[in-house]
């Protein structure tokens, strides 16, 4: 097959869905992978080095989308990608439908394949091509919260830990599952006081056994969400039902209950985010205050940390892309159906549905299309 990769051309995004090594396994596989020029650059990756591993360079985006059969990409596409969708392509990617209605539209009436790593779910239940982005998000977000805490970012002036004879930060995080265990890791690691939240008691029973008297776990409720937030410092919003909006859990009107300068970090804003005042931001101005209460709403946080995020993205996209790419998407998906979920768009159809029912829109099970 043909295999293609671009540069990302998101808001200070420097991801690359595809590094040389990569290139090397679809080469190695009998595929031609056509790469832009410069498009690993911000995750540290050369020209030469991907034309060493067997890529063709080509100059532009538009080449590279016009001559391959299935695009590798990191995020979305943007309005000005919507041009190149055509019926014949495979789209392998981040596509966050649910809180994009005109990507949704584009990539239905061109009738684009869609394959997004957000909805492709394994036996066991995981996300597998999206937990490591989640791990570090989640990480990241800890990160992130302790530096917009700070005054001079906007912040209330706490610090995680607190010093001997203060209090220590207190951080509440809404979800507990990828995001919210890797924030919970962090969070604990620096020393705050740390509460989680969820919906799935076997989730709140693992971090309990794993993390024992160090974190306080609570079930999530609007009460008790609502208590936690006017006590909270920093906010985490991790929560997801797969290919679904974000429920909106944080209330416009909890706002004025919290400290001022207190931060909400809404990681789920790529699903539309968890909290009502949430809107979406980029790296080069994360935050924005209401009610006194700062929200940092990155819909692409790894990509702050692209060499890291990269690999650990493609080494899990590799193992799907190759199948899809070896057999064609219908027989990959009949030879492991694992990846019928990951199929958001066919031919026209919306096959996702928690994307369709998000819209109110047709929903076409995929089975009945591909037999
Ligand atoms: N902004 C960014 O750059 C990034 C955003 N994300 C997003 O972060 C979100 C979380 O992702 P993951 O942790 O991987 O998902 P996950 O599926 O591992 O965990 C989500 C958790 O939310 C819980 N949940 C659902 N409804 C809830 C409720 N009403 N109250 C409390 N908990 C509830 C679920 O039980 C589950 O444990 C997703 O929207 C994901 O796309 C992930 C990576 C990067
Ligand atoms: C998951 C996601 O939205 C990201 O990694 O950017």
């Amino acid at each position: 097959m043909k295999v293609g990769c671009v540069k990302e051309i998101k808001n200070n995004e420097y991801r690359v869905g595809m590094t040389p090594d990569n290139v090397k396994s679809y080469a190695d596989a009998g595929h031609t992978v056509y790469i832009e020029r410069d498009a690993g650059i911000g995750s540290g990756f050369t020209t030469e080095e991907y034309e060493k591993a067997g890529a063709v360079i080509l100059d532009t985006p538009k080449e590279v989308w016009d001559t391959c059969e299935m695009m590798i990409k990191v995020k979305e596409p943007l309005e000005s990608e919507y041009s190149y969708f055509r019926k014949d392509l495979i789209l392998y990617t981040y596509l966050h439908l649910a809180a994009d209605r005109p990507l949704t539209d584009a990539m239905l009436s061109s009738g684009i394949r869609g394959v997004a790593y957000e909805t492709l779910i394994e036996r066991n239940g995981s996300i597998p091509l999206l937990s490591p982005m989640s791990q570090i998000a989640g990480r990241l977000s800890i990160q992130e919260g302790a530096k917009y805490l700070e005054k001079p970012f906007g912040g209330s002036g706490v610090l995680l830990s607190g010093v001997p004879g203060t209090p220590k930060a207190k951080v509440v995080i809404l979800g507990a599952g990828s995001v919210g265990t890797n924030a919970c890791k962090i969070a604990v690691g620096m020393g705050a006081d740390v509460t989680i939240m969820d919906i799935n008691l076997e989730r709140l029973a693992y971090l309990d056994d794993i993390f024992g008297a160090r974190i306080q776990t609570l079930y999530s409720t609007p009460s008790n969400i609502q208590s936690q937030l006017a006590q909270a410092d920093l906010v985490i919003g991790s929560v997801l039902i797969p290919g679904k909006a974000a429920p909106k859990l944080i209330k416009k009107e909890y706002l004025k209950d919290m400290k001022p300068g207190s931060l909400i970090v809404d990681v789920a804003v790529d699903q539309g985010g968890c909290c009502e005042t949430t809107r979406v931001t980029y790296h080069d101005a994360p935050t924005f205050e209401v009610d006194g209460v700062v929200h940092y709403c990155v819909g692409n946080m790894p990509g702050a940390v692209p060499r890291t995020s990269t690999i650990a993205l493609t080494n899990a996209t590799l193992k799907y892309g190759l199948q899809i790419a070896g057999k064609g998407l219908e027989k990959a998906c009949l030879d492991n159906d694992v990846i019928f979920s990951g199929i958001n768009t066919y031919d026209g159809f919306s096959t996702c549905k928690n994307v369709s029912d998000s819209y109110g829109m047709d929903y076409k099970n995929i089975k009945e299309l591909i037999k």
